[in-house]
């Protein structure tokens, strides 16, 4: 069982992801992406013709869902099913809607005894969690607590360069507008007590992973 969690929150493009998982290889942690379990039911539930909307059929989904993630930093994946779905998680008919499905209770009542589950049956020495509910719901007793912020315009730029393209108005709306569907769930962009803020506006990436190792090197040992 892993001993030492370490868990990350913060809103979309703050940088949890690749900031968590170079940490974690630094480290020799195992990485949990959780948004990649929420994507992958929204994924399911389009595949399945489900109305995301519909928040009983959506809750129907979770029981059997049938997920996998590779939480080896260096071997990433996301199957459901068998099926690989790395990258089709990411597109943007899912990214549109994996908002209605993650809030709804069932859904995320069955996914943090997933990541709970997946974290007690690592055999690494600790591991990186990351999304948006690490810090206060998934993991409130990790031994170090982390919240990624980075302002709205470098957000939106790193997201954008991550897809190739120049900041856009849509991009920007899509991403606020995700952010505040969100925010009615859970609230990632006020520190919980004894969460640590990292702000990243000003780092490059090096420097956010080098703070990062920095607060898990320092955090109190069990
Ligand atoms: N401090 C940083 N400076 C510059 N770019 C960064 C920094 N942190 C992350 N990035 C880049 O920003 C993009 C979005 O990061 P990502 O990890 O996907 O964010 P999140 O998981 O919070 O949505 C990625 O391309 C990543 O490499
Ligand atoms: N712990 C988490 C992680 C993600 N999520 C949901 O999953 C979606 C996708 O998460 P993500 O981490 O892949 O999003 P990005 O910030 O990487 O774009 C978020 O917009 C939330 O709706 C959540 O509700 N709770």
């Amino acid at each position: 069982m892993t001993d030492l969690i370490v868990a990350v929150d913060g809103p979309a493009g703050s940088g949890k992801s690749s900031v968590s998982r170079e940490a974690a290889r630094r480290l020799g942690f195992g990485y949990l992406d959780t948004g990649a379990a929420y994507r992958a039911l929204a994924w399911h539930c389009l595949d399945e013709g489900v109305d995301v909307e519909d928040a009983r059929a959506v809750a129907e989904r979770v029981a059997d869902f049938d997920y996998a993630i590779g939480t080896d930093p260096d071997f990433y994946f996301v199957r459901v099913g068998g099926e690989e779905i790395t990258s089709d998680i990411r597109e943007p008919r899912v990214t549109a809607v994996v908002s209605a499905v993650a809030r709804v209770p069932e859904v995320r009542q069955g996914l943090t005894e997933l990541f709970r589950r997946i974290a007690t049956d690592s055999d690494r020495a600790g591991m990186i969690i990351e999304g948006r509910d690490i810090t206060t719901v998934v993991a409130p007793d990790a031994r170090a607590r982390v919240l990624l912020t980075a302002s709205p315009e470098a957000r939106m730029a790193r997201r954008s360069a991550e897809l190739g393209s120049e900041p856009t108005e849509s991009t920007a709306q899509q991403l606020a507008s995700r952010d505040a569907q969100d925010l009615k769930v859970v609230d990632f962009m006020n520190a919980a007590a004894g969460v640590t803020t990292l702000d990243s506006t000003e780092l490059d990436f090096e420097q956010t992973v080098q703070a990062l190792i920095d607060i898990v090197r320092a955090a109190p040992s069990a």
